[in-house]
């Protein structure tokens, strides 16, 4: 570090005394600051708006949100992909309301991930329209007369029902999400026929949001939608914002099936950000499994830097994966502050979803206004919440991706005065972590990951076909372009589709939508039931069902813990009280796998990828309990059926004599094959936006379909969710890395942060850290030659 800038004089200071040869920080770099670079208000924006905006505090646009609102007003679906605080809300608001204004009947829908963001950028309008701006003395406070006909409003599970009418009557802009788009507006469309028929915009906000299993139904929510709001006359143009999205334009046009440009040069000022890597030292005299070596947590370690931080007067959000952890970390970094700065204790406090509103809004005012310096939060304040004034950002664990990350990490800096700020990424004890603070350019110099969806599963698609067709009679060029010609045939033998003169319609008595959740994975559901007061506390897809919520299972909810005492698959119900363990769980499974159909393959001399159908039959035979500092406490046996679930996986095969030739004995080959298959689960998140609970894995000294020493790593869905598929056609990064992450671990044989899996079936046994790293070797040597 040459030039000390605020951050690294912050981290300078709270790391004084630390042993430089024990130092956690594995890297420090700086983003430099950025100019604003503005652009005139366009011509079609009404200058009574121009007015309200000016008044709301913006004097000009910054470039991008006028190119952005240039597409989406000459009728091009656009994404904008510019930073956290870009003002990305303003980009689809001018043509948004210069529409609604010129055309007294347009109307526009606005979706977004979570109610929070919705509500939030509700409040954002408001404060737009009701601005006086030159108004005369004395004018109405709230929304200004000549804006009173937008009545923009939510729409969403907490609007009451008399709302709803009064919404679907009058309000001109909708604010959703894509669960009550599919459930209450879509499956009664025939109600909303106005609205529809003038849709002009539609809105997809934090658009990597929908990835997954998740992002695969809101891409079929959203076909529908833009096929109802045709038929009903309506044409809208659909705008996606997001600040951290791979190849924006694909990403949209994956989503809505249909062509779009994008807007991603950023505008905005930006101070000047200091990021850094830490990873903290193992702990002396712990072990955790096989006694492999433990790190410190990143949660008490976060504490640690957000006290430190607090007593240099910085204020600092600090973000927690789980709620437990956010109140352990504000706990923690209390009871530090308590010893050494008690004045301080109070200005520190947690901060998460399940917290009622009114206290969410005042923790938020506190932390605006400085009486909070140091708040520990769930990623509950990683989207839109627009909190000014804050210094630093620790993000306690890789949040799974390179977008969450920067999403976070944009918390920071929002100042527009000087803006300068210190981002920390405090590694968690997990192989993608280990490898992100290790190879910084992974990290900081890598475009985001591709947001991965597959609306084409059998799997998904079938249930949207025939919630299509019950809104409306699929058509032959419908059916065509959603590529699913097989899936009405097959819908259509099974009797639950039925073809007439007009097209498709569905079979009488069956009611799709309620079938579908969206954001509840696929095929039928388990409800979690707290037995003490009746409470539904969640679901979860009867797939996986055995694996996290079997008997003695911890089960989080909102921030308060359950434990699982029965699970009745026949009635799909797991039955749970609450209870504050210790510790944690994570299921043990044994799995099989039968390949079904090659789809895709790669030769390389004597070694093969190929992405495979597959059917894995899994068995839960078990499950460890660990202590929340690492330590194992003990594993218990369980006797649970088996089940088979039909999926995706990409799978590698080598042979004896090369693995003979890389080094590997045979009698090393399970190990090392074993130890090479966990590592790549934990490192598909990075090639795949994924989690390393979305994917499951096996390895064997010789196969029974392929006969040689097999590795497999399977999307965890029925039908498959597109990660292995991104793991095959990114083989050769996904390897490169995986072999990088397990070789710069600094344990001697093998540990959590590298070789060992959290849901191993065979208990991390046997695991061979250094013959993995050779058939990692032998693999990206061969592949990256061949790519
Ligand atoms: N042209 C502009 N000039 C000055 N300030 C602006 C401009 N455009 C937007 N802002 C302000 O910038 C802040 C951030 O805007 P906004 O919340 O729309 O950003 P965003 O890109 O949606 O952020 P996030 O990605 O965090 O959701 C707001 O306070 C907004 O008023």
């Amino acid at each position: 570090m040459h030039t000390p800038t605020f951050g690294s004089e912050l981290l300078r200071r709270s790391m004084a005394g630390t042993d430089p040869a024990r130092t956690p920080l594995t890297h420090m770099s700086v983003i430099a600051s950025r100019a604003a670079s503005f652009a005139d208000w366009p011509d079609w924006v009404p200058t009574e708006l121009v007015d309200s905006f000016r008044a709301d505090g913006i004097d000009r646009p910054w470039a991008h949100q006028v190119q952005a609102a240039e597409h989406a007003f000459d009728g091009k679906h656009v994404a904008l992909c510019t930073g956290t605080a870009s003002g990305k809300s303003l980009a689809y608001q001018l043509p948004i309301l210069t529409t609604l204004l010129k055309d007294p009947n347009a109307t526009a829908l606005y979706l977004s991930p979570t109610k929070a963001l919705g509500a939030d950028q509700i409040r954002s309008v408001a404060s737009v329209l009701s601005a006086t701006g030159d108004l005369p003395p004395g004018a109405a406070p709230g929304v200004q007369r000549r804006f009173t006909h937008l009545q923009p409003c939510a729409y969403d599970g907490d609007t009451d029902v008399e709302l709803r009418q009064w919404a679907r009557a009058h309000s001109r802009w909708i604010f959703t999400n894509p669960d009550m788009l599919h459930i209450g507006i879509l499956s009664g469309h025939a109600r909303w026929r106005h609205f529809f028929r003038h849709l002009r915009y539609v809105v997809v906000d934090e658009a990597h949001h929908y990835r997954g299993v998740f992002g695969s139904h809101t891409a079929l929510v959203l076909r529908r939608l833009l096929r109802i709001a045709r038929s009903a006359g309506g044409d809208p143009v659909v705008i996606a914002t997001s600040a951290t999205m791979a190849g924006p334009a694909e990403a949209l046009t994956r989503l809505i099936g249909e062509p779009a440009v994008a807007v991603t040069e950023d505008g905005s000022p930006r101070g000047e950000r200091t990021v850094a890597l830490w990873e903290p030292d193992f702990l002396p005299a712990v072990t955790g499994e096989n006694g492999a070596p433990i790190r410190r947590s990143a949660g008490a370690e976060s504490a640690r830097l957000l006290a430190d931080f607090v007593i240099e007067g910085a204020r600092t959000l600090c973000f927690q994966r789980s709620r437990r952890g956010v109140e352990l970390t504000a706990l923690q970094a209390r009871n530090l502050l308590a010893q050494i700065a008690p004045e301080l204790v109070e200005r520190v406090a947690a901060y998460r979803a399940g917290y009622l509103a009114v206290d969410r809004r005042r923790l938020e005012r506190a932390i605006s206004d400085g009486d909070l310096i140091g708040v520990a939060t769930t990623n509950a304040l990683e989207l839109g919440v627009d909190i000014s004034g804050l210094d630093a950002v620790i993000v306690g664990g890789y949040p799974g991706t390179v977008a969450s990350f920067w999403q976070q990490a944009g918390r920071a800096g929002r100042q527009r005065t000087s803006g300068d700020s210190l981002v920390v990424l405090v590694a968690r004890d997990d192989p993608l972590d280990t490898y992100l603070v290790h190879h910084p350019d992974a990290l900081l110099g890598r475009p985001v990951e591709a947001t991965v969806t597959d609306p084409a599963n059998p799997y998904i698609l079938k249930p949207h076909l025939l919630c299509a067709a019950a809104e409306l009679p699929l058509r032959e060029a419908e059916i065509a372009a959603w590529d699913a010609t097989d899936a009405v045939a097959e819908l259509t033998a099974e009797g639950k589709l039925k073809q007439r003169k007009a097209g498709w319609y569905v079979a009488a008595g069956i009611e799709p939508h309620a079938d579908i959740d969206i954001r509840g994975g696929i095929g039928g559901q388990v409800l979690i039931v707290d037995t003490t007061t009746s409470q539904l506390l969640g679901t979860v897809d009867s797939g996986r069902a055995m694996s996290t919520v079997h008997p003695g299972a911890l089960h989080i909810h909102q921030g308060e813990s359950f434990v699982i005492d029965e699970l009745d698959l026949d009635d799909g119900l797991a039955l749970a009280h609450p209870e504050e363990p210790d510790w944690t769980t994570s299921a043990r499974e044994l799995t099989d796998i039968t390949i079904t159909d090659e789809v895709a393959r790669r030769d390389c001399g004597d070694l093969t990828v190929s992405l495979v159908d597959v059917d894995v039959t899994h068995q839960v035979v078990g499950y460890l309990r660990t202590l929340l500092s690492g330590e194992v406490l003990d594993a218990v046996e369980l006797d649970m059926p088996a089940q088979t679930l039909s999926t995706r996986a990409v799978m590698y095969t080598l042979t004896p004599e090369s693995l003979a030739e890389a080094g590997v004995t045979i009698g090393d080959f399970p190990g090392a094959l074993h130890a090479a298959e966990h590592a790549a689960i934990g490192l598909l998140p990075l090639v795949a936006s994924c989690d390393r609970w979305d994917i499951g894995g096996l390895s064997t000294n010789q196969h029974p379909d392929t006969g040689l020493p097999t590795v497999f790593v399977y999307d965890g869905y029925m039908g498959g969710a597109g990660f292995a598929d991104r793991g095959f056609a990114t083989f050769d990064t996904w390897i490169a890395a995986t072999r990088d992450a397990v070789a710069s671990c600094r344990c001697e044989s093998g540990c959590p942060s590298c070789v060992q899996s959290p849901k191993c079936g065979n208990g991390n046994d046997p695991l061979d850290k250094d013959g993995a790293i050779k058939v990692l070797t032998l693999l990206g040597r061969r592949y990256s030659k061949d790519d």
